[in-house]
């Protein structure tokens, strides 16, 4: 055959191999798609020009790039199915925490001995833990007050919040020093998130964040910390449990087509294989309990500084032991080191059979767990940005990406929010 004609069956094989490249479009799919195809052309066309490409840039950099694109726009609107891949006490923008939550009566801040920020809702008596652990404590209604600039204040509050920073190479030289920051935005969230009345506002704000984007259903990993009430009183994690259903129903009743959300109950992998075995077996209590909103169990936090998923390997086989069925969602492989204990997270993850994979960054390094999850059909979550922002990878453009999601083309795939 011609040249021109080994090319063209080239491209054709390739373009059926792309994403969606088999699907067969309508009349009017095909027009949307010519329009979308049109502006996405004009803006690699303009990228080209000034040579600024966000998916090639550090997130934080594009990010204003990125809500100015028409096609962003568009993908906004468009139906998104699920997001599957979304953690507890991430999900809605921080804003909200700032304006909204720490204004609320009763809020007080301590500052720890290593300057991280704790808040405390409490009332009449004032919060434990006592100075301490922490500095005395400043009730924040009053603090305000005293202060001559509040706006500069809030904008310094949310940036504790976030990683987001003008030169994130110059602030996070490593992972650990991401994660060191990552871990402390949890650390001080988390007395704002877990104040009961809060928590319940939290979560319905979350899900009408991702309604606004066209998310319909969600499934959390969730560490179901204590539930606190002004007066000091501690709610169960079965109490949380049903709060979140409870919240998921009311919101459901207000917006059309919302589908619900589930739990993935999740423990830390810093923690001893004594006390996972433990988490494992809350973990089949609460999904004896609730088995509509109780998905399964996983590990989270940083994965190369914890233990590996082979460590844990005598508590995540007691479900199998005892005959009951625990789902697993496993982060494994979110590293970029090859050959370690972690980098193996990934055989664990197969021969447990998890239900999907979180980030598999490092599965194209596995050429036999790739093909059998393939052939087990397990999903990967793939978080092109979380894995730029803590250090995993440089840009989501990079050749690794794109490889993932080529290979990954027919396969039914998530992706992280
Ligand atoms: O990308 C991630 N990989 C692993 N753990 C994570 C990631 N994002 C958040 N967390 C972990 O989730 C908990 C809150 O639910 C935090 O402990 C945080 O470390």
């Amino acid at each position: 055959i011609s040249i021109d004609e080994a090319w063209n069956q080239l491209l054709m094989r390739e373009k059926m191999m792309q994403l969606g490249g088999q699907l067969v479009l309508t009349e009017q799919e095909e027009l949307a798609n010519e329009r979308l195809m049109a502006l996405k052309k004009a803006e690699v066309t303009q990228a080209m020009r000034t040579q600024k490409f966000p998916p090639s840039m550090h997130f934080f950099r594009a990010k204003t790039l990125i809500e100015k694109s028409e096609v962003f726009n568009i993908l906004k609107k468009m139906p998104k199915g699920a997001a599957l891949h979304v953690h507890d006490f991430s999900i809605l923008s921080m804003n909200w925490l700032v304006k909204n939550v720490t204004y609320r009566p009763h809020c007080h801040f301590c500052v720890t001995p290593s300057g991280y920020l704790k808040f405390k809702f409490a009332y009449p008596e004032p919060p434990t833990p006592k100075p301490a652990e922490c500095s005395e404590w400043v009730l924040l209604e009053k603090y305000r007050k005293e202060l001559q600039n509040v706006t500069e204040f809030d904008n310094r509050l949310l940036q504790t919040f976030t990683l987001m920073t003008e030169n994130p190479e110059v602030a996070y030289a490593n992972q650990d020093a991401v994660w060191s920051k990552f871990n402390s935005i949890f650390f001080t969230i988390s007395g704002l998130v877990h104040y009961a009345p809060v928590f319940r506002d939290y979560v319905f704000q979350a899900l009408e964040e991702f309604y606004q984007d066209n998310v319909l259903y969600l499934e959390l990993r969730a560490m179901l910390f204590p539930v606190y009430e002004l007066n000091g009183t501690v709610h169960s994690q079965e109490w949380s449990v049903k709060t979140y259903r409870e919240v998921a129903c009311m919101f459901a009743e207000k917006h059309p087509g919302f589908i619900g959300i589930k739990i993935i109950y999740s423990d830390h992998r810093v923690k001893n294989v004594s006390f996972i075995m433990k988490s494992i077996q809350t973990a089949m209590t609460l999904r004896t309990m609730f088995p509509r909103m109780v998905a399964g169990f996983d590990l989270v936090g940083h994965e190369d500084t914890g233990h590996s998923l082979y460590d844990y390997r005598e508590a995540l086989m007691i479900p199998t032991l005892h005959g009951v069925k625990l789902p697993y969602f496993f982060h494994a492989g979110e590293t970029d080191w090859q050959g370690t204990s972690i980098d193996r997270n990934l055989l664990v993850a197969l021969i447990l059979n998890s239900t999907r994979i979180g980030h598999g960054f490092a599965l194209t390094k596995h050429p036999a767990v790739w093909a059998d999850s393939w052939k087990k059909d397990i999903p990967i979550e793939v978080c092109p940005i979380s894995n730029q922002l803590l250090g995993v990878l440089c840009a989501p453009a990079s050749p690794a990406v794109f490889q993932r999601a080529a290979l990954r083309q027919t396969k039914r795939e998530t992706t992280c929010l």
